[in-house]
């Protein structure tokens, strides 16, 4: 092959061409508040691990492989499933390519709650029952793997970019998270974001009158998730930066417009991407589009990160303490290098667009058509915050039938339909089969909310099974509905998405009522990694009485 066959992308692997992520300058900025920049010899720049990476170096990876009486075991090669070309058949002629959380409960009734496939040049083994998950989820190890992600770490690698929590691994996985978790996921820390959150949810109220009035007749707001992505990435924004992005403007920036925009891209490729082996990636025409919508993420979460630290700087320069969110918190620690540090906040990202916007729009949808469930949460927001009040962390913590809401909501649109485990460390044991170190986990989380024997009345909205004292609650699996995932390796904004989605939801209840679309337009889901509403969804605001309002 001659250099003129080789197609343009492919040229962004050789050294030369890649785009060059502005070190020196960093590096300036960096060494001036006290910063690490690694860059290796070659002009490559890598992870390295901070002062406190080191430490977990030496942990040993290996769990106890749980072995029954082997003999009795089936193998890998034992277990039924759909070949390749079946499985092709089922998405490309049969349809579901795009609903793939419905390929689920299709297949685990054919094959039963554990089968084999292939997707691509990947093996899979689904697991389709609670009982099942829980065995693989038991047996995940000390450094738990979801998948190795091959096609985002390739992006990384060809543009010499660090990876962050969702794509790591190992111990340096590990360090990171540590790194990560404590002002994401401490109670004390996450409620300290309550004031900044609450601004983002007073702008959005505002947004949805606008919009009323612009664009709906006065009460219609239209494909609502498309201003709950706006919603979500200011809301994101303001945690990790506390920077506004304008995305509550009338006119929202052309930069931010395509950060959201990329987020989905990504996400809606990645299944067709990896269907195919790695090799042909570069010859593959949405390739490039991959790497673009990479290239835009990674560009937006570098110049966010870079103001902050010319902020710093000036801070320090005048001899101003230096105090801040999350961003400011990273920087100033010393525990990661500016390259890592920019690996994670991408990555933190983009996690926190598409999910907690599809979530809040699954939830108004329902509470649009069940009235009645719509006037208790009402009633609950302002027996606990009653007239002007803007609720506060507190507050949350005395609405469980908001809480039960949102539970009810990620059962039945789990946002993560299928999560996916590696066992890396042993073979491991699930039912009546042994399976061998390294095999992949399909976790199908989708059809286990649908399973009867776990949520009686499985496709309706019932909130109320979620109560403490619900007759079903003693009955339910622990492993049945698992919306932010499990163990150390779980959602790493979990807490920052519940404290995001309860704010806004409370606080929308206050000040509307939510009504279904009058032209009854069904809205299902479709998976594009995550689950995400196939068509727009339309709703109708309706003022609560004025005395109430008076609270934005
Ligand atoms: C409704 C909202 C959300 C849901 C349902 C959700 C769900 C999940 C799930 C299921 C996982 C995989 C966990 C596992 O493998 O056990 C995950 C991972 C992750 N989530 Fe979320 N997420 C949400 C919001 C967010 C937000 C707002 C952020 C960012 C602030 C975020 C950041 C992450 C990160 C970084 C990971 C990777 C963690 C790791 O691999 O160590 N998520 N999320």
């Amino acid at each position: 092959q001659t250099d003129q066959d080789r197609p343009a992308c492919l040229d962004q692997t050789t050294p030369e061409k890649r785009t060059v992520y502005p070190v020196n300058m960093l590096r300036k900025t960096a060494g001036s508040v006290g910063l690490r920049v690694t860059q290796q010899r070659e002009g490559i720049q890598r992870l390295s691990p901070g002062p406190h990476g080191d430490k977990h170096a030496s942990t040993t990876t290996s769990s106890p492989t749980v072995m029954g009486p082997s003999s009795k075991l089936k193998t890998m090669d034992q277990l039924g499933g759909p070949s390749l070309l079946t499985t092709l058949n089922w998405l490309f002629v049969k349809g579901y390519f795009k609903t793939t959380q419905q390929l689920q409960i299709e297949h685990s009734r054919i094959y039963g709650p554990l089968w084999k496939s292939k997707y691509g040049p990947l093996v899979v083994v689904n697991v389709a029952s609670a009982e099942f998950i829980e065995q693989v989820l038991r047996q995940e190890g000390r450094l738990p793997v979801r998948t190795d992600m091959p096609h985002w770490r390739s992006y990384r690698e060809l543009r010499n970019q660090a990876h962050g929590p969702l794509t790591e691994m190992g111990v340096n996985w590990q360090r990171i998270r540590s790194i990560l978790n404590p002002r994401m996921l401490k109670p004390k820390h996450v409620s300290s974001y309550t004031n900044t959150i609450n601004d983002v949810v007073s702008d959005f109220i505002h947004r949805v009158s606008l919009l009323r009035e612009t664009n709906g007749g006065g009460v219609m707001v239209h494909d609502l998730t498309a201003e709950l992505y706006k919603f979500a990435f200011e809301g994101i924004c303001s945690v990790l930066f506390e920077t506004r992005m304008g995305c509550m403007n009338q006119v929202v920036p052309e930069e931010t417009q395509k950060f959201i925009f990329s987020v989905g891209e990504m996400f809606q490729l990645s299944p067709i991407i990896v269907l195919f082996p790695k090799s042909v990636w570069p010859y593959l025409p949405f390739w490039k589009q991959f790497v673009a919508a990479w290239d835009h993420l990674f560009k937006v979460a570098e110049g966010l990160i870079q103001q902050k630290m010319e902020s710093i700087q000036q801070k320090v320069h005048l001899d101003q303490s230096v105090e801040g969110a999350y961003l400011t918190h990273l920087l100033l620690s010393d525990q990661m290098t500016v390259t890592e540090i920019l690996g994670s906040i991408t990555e933190l990202l983009l996690a926190g667009v598409d999910t907690t916007s599809n979530t809040v729009s699954w939830c108004l949808y329902e509470l649009a058509k069940q009235p009645e469930v719509q006037e208790q949460l009402y009633q609950e927001v302002m027996s606990v915050c009653p007239g002007d009040e803007l609720p506060n962390s507190e507050d949350i913590a005395r609405m469980p039938y908001l809480k039960a809401i949102v539970r009810e909501t990620l059962r039945l649109y789990p946002v993560v339909p299928g999560n996916a485990r590696v066992s890396v460390d042993n073979e491991i044991v699930v039912g009546d089969h042994l399976f061998p170190k390294d095999t992949l986990f399909h976790l199908c989380h989708y059809a286990v909310s649908y399973d009867e024997h776990i949520y009686p009345d499985a496709h309706s909205f019932l909130p109320q099974r979620w109560l403490r004292g619900a007759p079903e609650k003693s009955r339910q699996h622990p492993f049945g509905s698992l919306p932010f995932g499990f163990g150390i390796r779980a959602c790493l904004g979990r807490r920052v998405a519940e404290l995001e989605m309860y704010l806004l939801l409370s606080r929308l209840m206050k000040h509307y009522e939510v009504r279904p679309d009058p032209a009854g337009t069904a809205v299902k889901p479709i998976t594009r990694t995550l689950l995400c509403p196939a068509k727009p969804i339309d709703l109708q605001f309706v003022d609560r009485p004025a005395k109430q309002r008076r609270a934005v």
